[in-house]
């Protein structure tokens, strides 16, 4: 039992969660953290949304190349506020308000859906674009993703690794060490600090026509 458990040490149960601190522990996975209802709500809204695929997507595309066509789509407000309104966690709050001088907070959610074939490669989740209007760009703190589909076997890839830099972050390309290897179970919330180095495994042709259905997207502060 003790070996089934191991890799398993950033896996938080839920009645744990209230004591739960990304500065000592900048990885969480919390499973079954969605009801089956809820997840079919979030599947029942993504049937409705209006999707995008990354040859769609010319810009997104360039930033993520040789990464299949997986597809993204707005979260609507209905969704949208009832994706947050589980996410009220004092862990959240506590790191978010943890940085000196914030002029504003904000956050960004979407859909995502992963066919076979479609992969997302190493990435730390820093570019953020240009900063508009002459105000810094917000800064990504925490990263959240949340899975959403019926069913998913190991055999059909998609899993999110997250790293650890093993060399001085100024190279270009920092010598990388796996830290966690998280399945896309359904129901399960991940969420952990940016910027933190972090792939999303090709999904495999075993997977057939069964989707790796997501939401993800950020907490950011805004800094004067
Ligand atoms: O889907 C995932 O597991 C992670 C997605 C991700 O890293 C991103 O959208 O930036
Ligand atoms: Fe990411």
């Amino acid at each position: 039992m003790e070996s089934q458990r191991e890799g398993r040490s950033s896996t938080v149960a839920l009645s744990d969660l209230q004591s739960f601190s990304f500065r000592q522990s900048p990885v969480l996975i919390v499973e079954n953290f969605w009801s089956a209802d809820e997840r079919q709500y979030f599947r029942d809204a993504m049937n409705q949304a209006a999707w995008k695929s990354l040859s769609d997507l010319p810009k997104v595309r360039e930033d993520f190349p040789d990464s299949g066509n997986w597809a993204k789509a707005e979260i609507g407000p209905a969704q949208g506020n009832r994706f947050l309104s589980r996410l009220q966690l004092p862990c959240i709050q506590e790191y978010m308000e943890s940085f000196p001088n914030i002029t504003g907070r904000h956050m960004g959610f979407s859909y995502y859906s992963y066919s076979a074939g479609d992969c997302l490669l190493t990435h730390d989740d820093t570019s953020q674009g240009e900063p508009v209007g002459g105000r810094l760009a917000p800064r990504r703190r925490i990263a959240v993703v949340a899975y959403f589909h019926e069913e998913w076997q190991s055999d059909w890839g998609g899993e999110l690794i997250v790293y650890a830099t093993r060399s001085a972050h100024t190279a270009e390309k920092p010598a990388l060490s796996v830290t966690h290897c998280i399945e896309p179970r359904p129901g399960s919330l991940v969420m952990f600090t940016v910027p933190r180095f972090h792939r999303v495994c090709r999904v495999d042709q075993t997977a057939g026509q069964h989707r790796r259905l997501s939401i993800a997207g950020w907490f950011m502060t805004e800094h004067a």
